[in-house]
């Protein structure tokens, strides 16, 4: 199978997410200063030695308070040292202290964060949660003033507390990034490939949430070596240590003889505040909003029912020798709400036989994409599979696993083909990796044999130029070839039963058919059994052995395509049937209203 001209790359030449951020920070003045900044502090503290103009600890006590000159060009201090050189010298214990307090406040906020974000709502994200409350609700001086006391004075132990109280805003960051990514359609998917939560949480969720811990780390950075100067003027800090806070503290002293001596660090630790916030604030400019979530497809949006039986029933089925792969007995689903549960699947009953493929079809809100999420355990938080209901796959019932036990099924066992297939991969990793990790992390693959079988499956899936596409982000490819890419993902374990949710809604009608085609090949060679959701009765007439029609979370008709086409025995069916022979406006709403006007056969 060749792929189409449409399939061609959208712009192999746009950049990465990466080169995008570089640029735009290269084109930002503030960036500049930053960078300016950074790059001379860096540099007095590691050649603080070579470039002070004396050495460390010299002083001369017959020239205290002296005044500026070619010697001393900042002058000398009350105990006759040089003051330029006590602030080269000072520099890198004061960026020590202020690595200490970001070191620390990291090390605790981002795991944390991204555990918590990840398991939302789960006991773990309500401690956490409650912890992070109580250490910003106490006033961070307070508890250095009781450590100050307790263990005297040290600058590493004074910043190291500072870190710990400072954590709480980088675990708040990170919690809400990670949740935010967390409901993004390629976790699942890579969820539904068989990754671990580690793996999903190390490459998918930290990928994404580096952005605002950079940006949160620089404005932290400011806030340590404000705090530090602070402490250290106080007088709460070490005396033993030189830093920008000691010179303060010092220079205060002398404020009414000669103020200059209060200027010079407060300029250091003014310019290096400044340099701080204002590249913060560039790393946000440049790493840019973040994307609206997007939302799962799926909707309680009722639809222009024109027809139908008040009292659904369920008209008969049809015999199939084959066994049964996945059967789906009294399924019912309900979400928590404020007054109670609301159940929206009302005991569905489906039997889908071993090699063969079951078209769902229904309208808008009629419990499809449910069903088929508590086959693969993936319904969104707050809906739960009610007591009673069994899925079973191959006699045995699903419902009496762990989670562990679940997601062991996915991937080799169960795969899935989601509806919209760009947002279901990951924009931050190249389509090479997003199809190896799964295959190292499930079969188990060397990295070698995970790449030729990718180019393999890409070749099958009928992309042309396989190679390229393993090296390409997704943004560099077409809808129709991403879909591709998933459905090469989903068959990459040779799983035996394959869900594909409306596979075909998203992409234009000359890529549908192709696609369909390619899924019916696939299907057959492996022997997969298949469960397609659908809007589209010609799909069901082209890939299907059986059809189930659903309303309002129950299954009115089920049967063998043939019969049900031919002779639907349920009004609504034969309403749904009608409309689309008849060419009336589609009773069935698509999702995506453009499906419609790109011209497919929708009920
Ligand atoms: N997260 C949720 N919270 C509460 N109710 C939900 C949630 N997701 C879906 N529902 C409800 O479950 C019902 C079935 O939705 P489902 O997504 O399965 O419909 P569908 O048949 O797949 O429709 P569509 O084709 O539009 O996706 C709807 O009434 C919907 O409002």
């Amino acid at each position: 199978m060749t792929a189409p001209a449409a399939e061609a790359p959208a712009s192999a030449a746009k950049a990465t997410r990466g080169d995008r951020v570089l640029r735009r920070l290269v084109r930002d003045p503030r960036a500049w200063f930053t960078a300016l900044v950074l790059l001379v502090v860096v540099l007095v503290s590691i050649l603080g030695p070579l470039i002070a103009p004396w050495p460390q600890g010299w002083s001369d006590v017959t020239q205290s308070m002296g005044p500026a000159s070619a010697e001393h060009p900042l002058g000398l201090d009350r105990g006759g040292s040089d003051i330029l050189s006590e602030l080269i010298y000072a520099t890198p214990e004061s960026l020590f202290g202020m690595l200490i307090a970001v070191g620390v406040s990291m090390a605790i906020g981002i795991p944390s964060g991204l555990m918590a974000g990840y398991s939302r709502g789960r006991w773990f994200d309500n401690v956490t949660d409650w912890v992070a409350n109580l250490l910003m609700a106490i006033p961070a001086i307070l508890v250095l003033l009781v450590v100050r006391g307790l263990v005297g004075p040290s600058l590493a132990l004074n910043m190291g507390v500072f870190g710990v109280m400072l954590s709480p805003a980088i675990y708040r960051v990170v919690r809400a990034a990670t949740s935010g990514v967390r409901g993004e359609l390629y976790v699942d998917a890579a969820w539904v490939n068989g990754l671990s939560t580690g793996r999903i949480i190390g490459s998918h969720i930290l990928r994404v949430v580096r952005g605002p811990i950079i940006i949160q780390a620089a404005f932290m950075s400011a806030l340590a070596i404000a705090m530090q100067a602070g402490l250290e003027f106080l007088g709460i800090g070490s005396q033993d240590t030189r830093t920008w806070g000691s010179m303060l503290n010092n220079g205060f002293r002398e404020v009414y003889s000669d103020p200059t001596q209060i200027l010079w660090p407060t300029l250091a630790v003014g310019l290096f505040c400044a340099a701080a916030v204002l590249g913060g604030n560039a790393l946000t400019d440049a790493f840019g909003r973040p994307e609206p979530k997007r939302q799962r497809p799926t909707t309680g949006a009722t639809t222009g029912i024109i027809f139908g039986a008040d009292q659904p029933e369920v008209a008969g089925g049809a015999a199939d020798p084959a066994p049964v792969k996945l059967a789906i007995r009294d399924l019912r689903i309900g979400y928590h709400n404020d007054s109670g549960m609301t159940e929206v699947v009302h005991g569905v009953d489906l039997d889908l036989h071993a090699g063969t493929v079951l078209g769902l079809v229904g309208e808008s809100g009629s419990g499809k994409t449910q069903t088929i999420l508590s086959v693969l355990g993936l319904l969104p938080s707050g809906g739960t599979v009610l007591e009673g209901s069994r899925i079973e796959l191959d006699g045995d019932d699903l419902m009496g696993r762990s989670r562990a036990e679940r997601r062991e099924l996915l991937g080799r066992h169960i795969a899935y083909i989601p509806q919209e297939p760009l947002v279901n991969l990951d924009p931050s990793f190249k389509i090479g990796y997003q199809l190896h990790t799964p295959l190292r992390a499930v079969l188990g693959l060397s990295s070698a044999d995970a790449k030729t079988r990718s180019l393999e499956l890409l070749d099958r899936v009928g992309i042309t130029d396989p190679q390229r596409v393993y090296d390409s982000y997704p943004h560099q490819i077409s809808g129709g070839m991403a879909q591709r890419v998933l459905i090469a993902g989903a068959i990459s374990c040779e799983p035996e039963l394959l869900v594909a949710d409306e596979p075909t809604t998203a992409l234009d009608v000359t890529v549908q058919a192709e696609v369909l085609d390619l899924l019916r090949d696939l299907q057959r060679e492996n022997g997969m059994t298949m469960l397609l959701v659908t809007h589209n009765f010609g799909v069901v007439a082209d890939l299907c052995d059986e059809v189930a029609v659903m309303r309002k979370g129950m299954i009115v008709e089920r049967g063998d395509v043939r019969t049900v086409l031919r002779s639907p025995s349920h009004p609504y069916t034969r309403a749904l049937l009608g409309a689309m022979v008849e060419n009336k406006p589609p009773l069935i709403t698509p999702r995506r209203p453009a499906a419609t006007e790109r011209g497919i056969a929708h009920v």
